[in-house]
């Protein structure tokens, strides 16, 4: 006689085998005539689709070492539902709300970001991944108040800094800001117009907006809540004839902002509110004009250059451009950080659109059930590419986070060159692909993808400006090409390359020649899902852009300047650095592929890389085309192994997406519950 619990398993695993027949049947008959013909072979033997994946063994192998203490912000936030963001709230509310949401994980909860971001970086990341998926406005909060305003005193400052500002800023006594952005200047932070002047007679500095354009704007915490701000402006010394003042370039002091005790604005700052924004709107951003603030010489965060007591400048980096590069250089962190939330973004956004689309069902072959929707080709075509990228920039965005702990330890040069241009490149490329996701998930979702509720609107509306802030991607990307042609030159005058850029040393003398006309033809499936294939692929296009791109500069530069020769060049630019960030994160997802340790879960990655790797390629098969790296007949192969590569993701998305270890209470939208999602969707409207 079989037990309760026996009889339950049975009837599970019947019924389990029952759906895939069924689910078969319908592939068999209507669908997908290749991936049929694929089931038949599984059913008789072949095993091809008998992939099983065991989503527990996957999500250890992602989870990361830090897994533990995203679980206490968790549960924390899951134990106060007084401290969970409802689907309606009016602004002023919202800043309220997310003010106690960071002073409990702080105060109560026992979490001390500051704490972390010396001693783990990795944990203080994992932290910031966490908060930012109970609230972005939270974890952009938290981003302001350490990524931003205490990692410029850790960085920018000295001991005397560290030691006065660090436990304020740890337990939140000293909320701060970080004052860069003006109204007439963003990007540009060479720019800027704010000037500090030092009055030596009482050894302070004087900060001053000089015209509206100057005005700090978009400031987060200035609007509300915050005491300090760490104010970025032009260091102005009196000459030795003391008639004029010489500009010494961009500089950053600690300027307080409110009084302590009233937390009234301070004499000479009037500060104002940006207003309601299209999302983040817990988040106070304000603006802030300076009139004649004077601050004690101290307050100079003197750690790239400094003044003395009688107005000489010193520093040990030469020229303005260095000490420039040198305070930007610092400040990558929060750029860290934005790359690596928005992956968590797109995981959440990607678990939402699946598990609804697995249970959502709409049509299906006459006088039979319906069919889920994700059994739709277009569905697999929108959704299961978006699954093999997350799962791609999760794996690059740890890589990174791994590379920026070990640059903070060991402070070492070439790792320090590769973590600037790699942040650049990922936060830009990665943050451009989720925003691109959350509308496509939003309309894989159809009508219930609008319900606020369901989180689509709200995710996008507050995802949507880490494509602009810690640098516009358009901005960073060619970041990227000028470091890569930096590289390029540098290499031939018999440079190294950084790690990051190692291959193009192979490049230059592989890549370059003619595509070869056989390999050319090649479509077997097995080349095809060879990783080396895959990265020389990858690899080729980035070269042939590179070594293209330095001639058209050069050819150009002689009629129209540098910076015209730029412009003129800008677009293919942009796509040199894409091009280069995608075979980086490709590498980085062939390396996790062969160094993850169980079978089944490393047979799920080896599909999901596949699908990554010749999804990009078909979606730049022009390219490839028009050089003749790819013919006709590799290139039709391409695209069918792409949609039969779709359908088995689709066969095991439902475990893939639980690899992500999101528990409902973070996902939250009530269509991607795992279990009785439309009861709690009716619920939630009042049945
Ligand atoms: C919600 C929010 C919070 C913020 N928080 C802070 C904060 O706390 N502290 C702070 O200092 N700042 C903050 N900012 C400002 C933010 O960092 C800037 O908005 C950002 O750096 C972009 O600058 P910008 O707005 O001047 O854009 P612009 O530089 O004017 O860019 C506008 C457009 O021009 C294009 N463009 C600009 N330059 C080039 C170029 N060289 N080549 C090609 N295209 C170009 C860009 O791609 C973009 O499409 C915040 C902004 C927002 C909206």
């Amino acid at each position: 006689m079989m037990k309760g619990k026996e009889r339950r398993t049975v009837r599970k695993m019947q019924s389990g085998r029952w759906e895939a027949e069924r689910r078969m049947e319908r592939v068999r008959q209507h669908l997908i005539p290749e991936a049929a013909k694929q089931l038949e072979m599984a059913r008789c033997g072949g095993g091809k689709l008998r992939m099983r994946v065991d989503s527990r063994c996957l999500s250890n192998y992602m989870r990361g070492k830090h897994r533990e203490i995203q679980e206490k912000v968790f549960d924390y936030y899951n134990a106060n539902p007084q401290l969970q963001t409802p689907v309606e709230i009016s602004k002023d509310d919202h800043r309220h709300l997310c003010m106690s949401q960071l002073l409990g994980l702080v105060r109560e909860a026992g979490i001390r970001p500051l704490r972390y971001v010396v001693s783990d970086p990795s944990k203080y990341f994992a932290i910031l991944e966490a908060v930012g998926s109970v609230d972005m406005s939270l974890g952009i909060k938290m981003g302001v108040q350490y990524s931003l305003w205490g990692c410029s005193i850790l960085n920018l400052g000295t001991k005397k800094h560290k030691d006065k500002y660090f436990d304020g800023i740890d337990n939140l006594d000293y909320l701060g800001c970080f004052a860069m952005t003006e109204l007439h200047h963003g990007s540009n932070v060479q720019g800027l117009q704010t000037v500090a002047t030092f009055d030596p007679i009482t050894d302070e500095f004087i900060i001053d907006t000089p015209n509206d354009g100057a005005i700090k704007w978009w400031i987060g915490n200035a609007a509300v809540h915050g005491k300090f701000a760490t104010v970025f402006a032009r260091l102005k010394l009196p000459t030795y004839d003391t008639k004029g003042l010489s500009d010494m370039g961009v500089h950053a002091f600690i300027v307080p902002i409110r009084d302590m005790k009233t937390h009234q604005p301070l004499p000479g700052i009037e500060i104002h509110d940006c207003g309601h924004k299209v999302g983040l709107n817990g988040v106070d951003n304000g603006a802030l004009r300076f009139r004649s603030v004077r601050i004690p010489r101290d307050n100079l965060l003197n750690r790239f250059g400094d003044v003395s007591r009688d107005g000489k400048y010193t520093s040990s980096l030469p020229t303005v451009n260095k000490r420039f590069a040198a305070t930007l250089g610092e400040l990558v962190g929060g750029r860290v950080g934005l790359a690596y939330s928005s992956v968590s973004v797109l995981k959440v956004a990607a678990t939402i659109a699946i598990r609804y689309s697995l249970l959502r069902q709409q049509f299906g072959p006459p006088n039979q059930p319906e069919v889920s929707i994700l059994d739709y080709q277009s569905q697999q075509h929108k959704l299961m590419p978006m699954l093999a990228s997350t799962y791609a920039f999760h794996f690059a965005t740890t890589n990174l986070v791994e590379k920026y702990s070990q640059m903070k330890k060991t402070h070492d040069e070439e790792l320090v060159a590769d973590v600037h241009a790699l942040s650049a490149g990922l936060k830009a490329y990665v943050t451009s692909y989720t925003a691109k996701s959350l509308s496509i998930c939003r309309e894989a979702c159809g009508g219930h993808g609008y319900a606020a509720v369901n989180r689509f609107g709200i995710l996008r509306n507050d995802h949507d400006i880490f494509q602009t802030f810690e640098g516009d991607n358009t901005v960073l990307l060619q970041q990227v090409a000028a470091d890569l042609l930096k590289q390029y030159k540098g290499k031939f005058k018999g440079g190294t390359l950084a790690v990051t850029w190692s291959y193009l040393r192979e490049s230059m003398n592989t890549y370059l020649s003619q595509p070869n006309p056989v390999t050319a033809r090649w479509e077997g499936e097995d080349h095809l899902r060879d990783p080396k294939f895959q990265l020389d692929a990858f690899r080729y296009r980035t070269s042939r852009l590179l070594q293209s791109v330095a001639v058209r500069l050069r050819k150009h530069s002689k009629s129209l300047g540098d910076f015209g020769a730029w412009n003129r060049c800008l677009n293919h630019l942009l796509t040199l650095a894409e091009s280069h960030i995608e075979s980086v994160i490709l590498a980085k997802f062939i390396e996790a592929v062969r160094s993850c340790p169980d079978p089944s879960s490393q047979a799920a990655l080896k599909l999901l890389c596949d699908l990554y790797a010749l999804d990009r390629i078909w979606n730049d098969i022009g390219t490839y085309r028009n050089v003749d790296y790819v013919a006709p007949n590799k290139a039709k192969a391409i695209h069918k192994l792409t949609e039969y590569l779709s359908f088995q993701v689709r066969n095991i998305a439902r475990e893939l997406v639980d690899a992500f270890d999101l528990p409902d209470h973070v996902t939250r939208a009530p269509i991607a519950m795992r279990s009785e999602a439309y009861s709690q969707y009716t619920q939630y409207v009042g049945f």
